[in-house]
């Protein structure tokens, strides 16, 4: 390989490192190839590919993408003190999301003068709504479903062909781009990636219309993340709505709110490409030996300190 200096015979066993082959064959000819990653899945079982470093090459997917001049929602929450978290989260945005495409961000708060001012790229836009504040917790990350649909029926769906739903307390570390674009897009959580899928967090009792079934579940996908085609996202958005207020109506609230609701729609409406965790890790977790490149990750916080309720 002319990029990793493996030899043949290494190749073989699969120990390029650079995972993107360029061998010069006798007559001089340059071949590139993919090495296949042998230490992750790429691939679901209903064949969605599962997106690790090493499994995609962005220079090919840029050209593909960046001729077709899309747009891209990124809605954020930043209710009460989760304001503070912005500035980062924008910042990295700028340097590492979705770089040299057309950016929408929908930041919702309920503290619109502490939006910080941020200098944006060619192309990128934002926007602020005003949301009510709560002191719970729960209903501020549960709510979100809700006030994406609103917000998807009134204005996003005019504008933008994808849109990327994320956590505010979180900060972009490396490239995030046009690989990560699908119908419907989820990522695995990093805290259950290795584990086997009963102890999965799902929602667990028949009563609530999150339940899964122990026996069923193909990944748990984390809450902070989820994308796809605006149509998509909007019926990932309103049934979920739905199911939650359902819940609320018999005086139920899922194990994980409105992720618990996320992981049983996907179970049956399967995600047409999934994220691996390099896509959603948390600061506070070491980085193991599969994730190459860790692009967006949550920060640490102190939970007692910025949420309205413990
Ligand atoms: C890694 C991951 O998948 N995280 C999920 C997890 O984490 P977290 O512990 O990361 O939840 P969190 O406190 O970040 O809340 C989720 C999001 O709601 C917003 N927010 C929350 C509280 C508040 O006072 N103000 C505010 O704006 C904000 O955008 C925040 O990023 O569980 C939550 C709810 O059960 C969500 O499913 C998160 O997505
Ligand atoms: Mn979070």
């Amino acid at each position: 390989c002319s990029s990793c200096k493996s030899t043949l015979s290494s190749l073989y066993d699969l120990h390029c490192v650079c995972f993107l082959l360029t061998i010069t064959t006798q007559s001089g000819r340059s071949l590139f190839c993919f090495c296949r990653r042998t230490d992750v899945v790429a691939v679901t079982p209903w064949l969605a590919p599962i997106v690790w470093e090493g499994t995609f090459d962005p220079v090919l997917i840029d050209n593909i993408y960046k001729p077709m001049n899309l747009t891209i929602a990124t809605t954020v929450f930043a209710v009460g003190k989760y304001v503070r978290f912005l500035q980062d989260f924008l910042e990295t945005a700028e340097k590492h999301f979705m770089v040299g495409f057309n950016v929408r961000y929908c930041v919702f708060t309920d503290r619109p003068h502490d939006v910080p001012s941020v200098n944006l790229n060619q192309g990128r836009h934002l926007s602020v709504i005003q949301v009510p504040g709560s002191n719970r917790w729960q209903e501020i990350s549960a709510r979100r479903m809700e006030i994406i649909q609103t917000t998807i029926e009134h204005q996003i769906r005019r504008e933008a062909d994808y849109i990327f739903c994320l956590d505010v307390d979180s900060k972009f570390h490396a490239h995030w781009g046009a690989e990560s674009l699908g119908r419907l897009v989820a990522v695995i959580h990093p805290g259950y990636y290795e584990q086997t899928r009963d102890r999965f967090p799902y929602e667990r009792r028949p009563a609530s219309t999150a339940y899964i079934p122990m026996d069923e579940g193909d990944y748990y996908y984390g809450g902070a993340m989820i994308g796809g085609f605006v149509e998509d996202v909007y019926t990932l958005t309103k049934v979920c709505r739905n199911k939650f207020e359902e819940d609320a109506g018999n005086s139920l609230e899922a194990a994980w709110q409105e992720e618990s609701h996320l992981n049983r729609y996907l179970l049956y409406n399967k995600p047409s490409k999934v994220l691996s965790p390099e896509y959603l890790w948390q600061d506070f977790k070491a980085k193991t030996k599969e994730v190459k490149v860790i692009r967006f990750s949550g920060v640490i916080k102190n939970y007692a300190e910025v949420r309205p309720n413990v």
